[in-house]
This record gives C-alpha cells, sequence and structure tokens, in this order.
C-alpha cells in the first residue's frame, strides 16, 4: 500500500471497530492499481456524517449535505463521504437530493466508470464489483452499468472519459463510446470552468492525441466553447508527430495557435474557455512571438513586451511545430534593459535637469526612451539618455 493509505489506515480502522464499514475509494484505488502516484485520498464509509463527527474529535463539516465530513489527523486531513445514491438528475449535472444508504454496492454501482468503482479495504481487499480490475489490465474505459444512464446523470463524464483515455492511454469500451456519441450535446448543460478541468487534464496527459481524436470522433468538440475554432485546431493538433504538452500555458498556446485567429478572434476562444487573464495574457504574447518566429523577423521590443517566461514558452512550442526559434532566449538575454525600471534616468531626475514637467508627456518620453534602448539606438547611459531627450526637446 503506498504511505498516503498507510497514513489514513488508522481512520478507517476506527471507523470500522465502531461497527460501520470503509474503504478506500475513487482515483486513489485506480492508480494504486496501475502503480501511479496517487494524489487525493477519499474514503466512503457507512457511517452517517453525525456519526463520523462523533467518532473523531476534530472533524469539518465540507459537504455535510453530500454526505462528506473532513476529519482532520496530525497535519494530515480526510474526506469522508457516506455512501450514497443519487436521484432525479434533472438537470443531466447535480443530483437533485441525495440519499445516504448503508450499502457499499449502492455506493459504486453510481460511479461513472468500472476502473472507478473499485475499493480497497483497510486490510487491503479490493472490491470489484463491476470487473474494473479487468477492465484495468485490458486498459478499458467502461461505464458502470448502462453508459446512457451513467452520462444522462452527469454529462461530464463523457469529458472525463476522454480525458482518462488520454491520461492512461486506455481505450474507451465500444458501448460506452456510442453513448458518448449519442449524448455529446449534453454537454452544453456542464458549466464551461468543469468542461475545463477535464479538457486541460486531456491536454496534458500522457496520449493527448488519443483523448483529441475520441473527442472528434464522438462530436465532443461540437459542444464545446467556441467549438469552431477549438475543432480545426483539434484537427491539426492530431497531426503533429508524438504532441507532449507539460504546461497548461503551452496546451492552450496551442489550441489558439491553430485556427489562425485574430487577435480579437483569440481573445474570445480563450474568453469563452473562461481562462484567468494571466493566462490569457500568456498565451496571446506567446502566439504574438510564434507569429514573429514563422515570418523570421525578430522584434525586439515584442521580445521585451513579452517577458522572459514567454520568450521560453515561445521557444519550446516552436519545436514543436517545427519552426526555427531564432535563437529567441539569446536575443531575450541580450536585450539592453529587461525592464522599464532598468532605464539610466528616472523621471524624477529628468524633471529636476529641468529638461520636462511632470504630466503625461512625461509617460510619453520614458516610452520613447524605453523604446531606442531596447532597439539599440541609444545607449543606456545617463548622459546618452540625456542627450536624447535634449534633441527630442527640440523637435
Ligand atoms: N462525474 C463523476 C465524478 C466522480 N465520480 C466518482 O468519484 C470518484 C472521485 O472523483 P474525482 O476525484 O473527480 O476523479 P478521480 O477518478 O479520482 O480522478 P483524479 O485522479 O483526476 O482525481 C471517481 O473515481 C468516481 O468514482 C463519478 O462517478 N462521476
Ligand atoms: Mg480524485
Amino acid at each position: 500500500m503506498p504511505h498516503e493509505f498507510e497514513m489514513a489506515r488508522p481512520i478507517l480502522r476506527k471507523i470500522e471497530e465502531a461497527g460501520f464499514e470503509a474503504y478506500f475509494v475513487g482515483g486513489s484505488v485506480r492508480d494504486t492499481v496501475l502503480n501511479k502516484k496517487i494524489h487525493d485520498v477519499d474514503i466512503a464509509t457507512s457511517a452517517y456524517p453525525e456519526e463520523i463527527k462523533g467518532l473523531f474529535q476534530r472533524t469539518v463539516d465540507t459537504g455535510i449535505k453530500h454526505g462528506t465530513v473532513m476529519v482532520l489527523d496530525g497535519s494530515e486531513s480526510y474526506e469522508i463521504t457516506t455512501f450514497r445514491t443519487e436521484s432525479g438528475y434533472q438537470d443531466f449535472r447535480r443530483p437533485d437530493h441525495v440519499t445516504f444508504v448503508r450499502s457499499l454496492s449502492e455506493d459504486l454501482k453510481r460511479r461513472d466508470f468500472t476502473i472507478n468503482a473499485l475499493a480497497l479495504k483497510e486490510d487491503g481487499t479490493i472490491i470489484d464489483l463491476f470487473n474494473g480490475l479487468s477492465d484495468l489490465e485490458q486498459h478499458l474505459i467502461k461505464a458502470v452499468g448502462d453508459p446512457e444512464e451513467r452520462f444522462n446523470e452527469d454529462a461530464l463524464r463523457m469529458m472525463r472519459a476522454v480525458r482518462f483515455a488520454s491520461q492512461l492511454n486506455f481505450s474507451i469500451e465500444e458501448a460506452t463510446q456510442k453513448a458518448i456519441l449519442d449524448h455529446a450535446p449534453l454537454l452544453k448543460k456542464i458549466a464551461v470552468e468543469r468542461i475545463q478541468v477535464e479538457f486541460e487534464k486531456l491536454l496534458m496527459g500522457q496520449q493527448p492525441q488519443l483523448g483529441i481524436q475520441t473527442m472528434l470522433d464522438t462530436n465532443l468538440d461540437q459542444y464545446c466553447p467556441d467549438s469552431i475554432s477549438l475543432q480545426e485546431s483539434l484537427k491539426q493538433m492530431v497531426q503533429i508527430n508524438q504532441l507532449k504538452l507539460d504546461s497548461i500555458e503551452a496546451a492552450w498556446v496551442m489550441v489558439g495557435w491553430y485556427p489562425n485567429l485574430s487577435n480579437e478572434q483569440l481573445q474570445k476562444l480563450l474568453k469563452d474557455w473562461k481562462l484567468p487573464n494571466s493566462l490569457i495574457k500568456t498565451v496571446e504574447y506567446t502566439i504574438q512571438l510564434l507569429q514573429m518566429l514563422q515570418d523570421e523577423m525578430i522584434d525586439q521590443e515584442l521580445i521585451f513586451n513579452a517577458g522572459e517566461d514567454n520568450v521560453r514558452l515561445a521557444s519550446q512550442i516552436a519545436l514543436l511545430l517545427d519552426i526555427s526559434d531564432l535563437d529567441i532566449i539569446n536575443q531575450y538575454q541580450m536585450l539592453p534593459i529587461k525592464s522599464g525600471k532598468e532605464l539610466a534616468v528616472t523621471g524624477g531626475e529628468l524633471i529636476k535637469l529641468k529638461l520636462i514637467q511632470p504630466g503625461p508627456k512625461l509617460g510619453l518620453l520614458l516610452n520613447d526612451l524605453k523604446k531606442v534602448v531596447i532597439h539599440n539606438q541609444v545607449k543606456n547611459t545617463q548622459d546618452d539618455l540625456v542627450e536624447y531627450v535634449k534633441k527630442w526637446k527640440e523637435q
């Protein structure tokens, strides 16, 4: 058992000693069987939330309505969720109400895929009611029970299927994939933020091209934000030789690069996907840098404005796209200044020298100084810059 489970074993034992059942469930069990590193440890139990709260000293009501109580143990914390069934999914995304149940099988049968429906007991026994182990061995993503029901309950699961295909390099079982094709339009009901999380995990998975191809094959792309541009990108991305994306930034630069969008269209694509502004800025700068590389023209000012991180990202993606990076990292390092603050004169000094008065003109002048220094037209020394300002005043 991995260290994370070892740490949590006493918690499960304590619940069992009180006469209830408790299991590790979800992705951590799947990833343990696959010998992968685990991140979050989820625990499911037959005990009701109030009963869990009675058993442990330090608890937090993180999601008590849905049956989840957080138990604090030293510096660790564990989410413990009561076995539940969810009924009446009228909006294809959230259960109308949650019913707590005492039976593990009731809980497991409402889970999405067989590989995610395994439970692990404190003593190491695996409970496998839906042949999840065999599907893990066969590298198959297969819905638990009737795939249509599973996707009607939560349409996001269709995106989860293609995301797992990419992350695990698994195929989607035939009936499950057919159900995705048939229910793809339901994705429209899902909040963009939730789709975004799955799509990013897909892009950063070990086989993004498998996930992307499956999105195209099942029409899921048609129900994602800005689907026309997206489809164009995805079609191009499957063509790349061995696509591998190791950051969210790189992933979105690739998506934004392909459809050949104007800056406004690119903004719309990224906004429609509800990306944070800082990420949008990064993607915009990096795409501008890539356009510059494609045109084989170095624009010092753009390199300066984009900054080191975006320059490094552009260089990395140029490699994937098979365009020359024109040594831009070096070009960046050779810039005479890396920020406006490195100018050899400040606004205050220029005012003291009576070369200019405070006001909007000063801002314009400083901007101009920055430009001529970046373009190596004037040396970044106080004398040279003061000289330049005197001439600038005369014109
Ligand atoms: N739409 C969903 C989301 C989750 N689950 C169930 O809840 C578990 C935990 O969900 P989550 O942490 O979102 O996904 P993981 O499968 O654990 O994947 P990851 O490793 O990315 O956390 C899943 O394994 C699955 O059993 C589900 O049935 N349907
Ligand atoms: Mg998880």
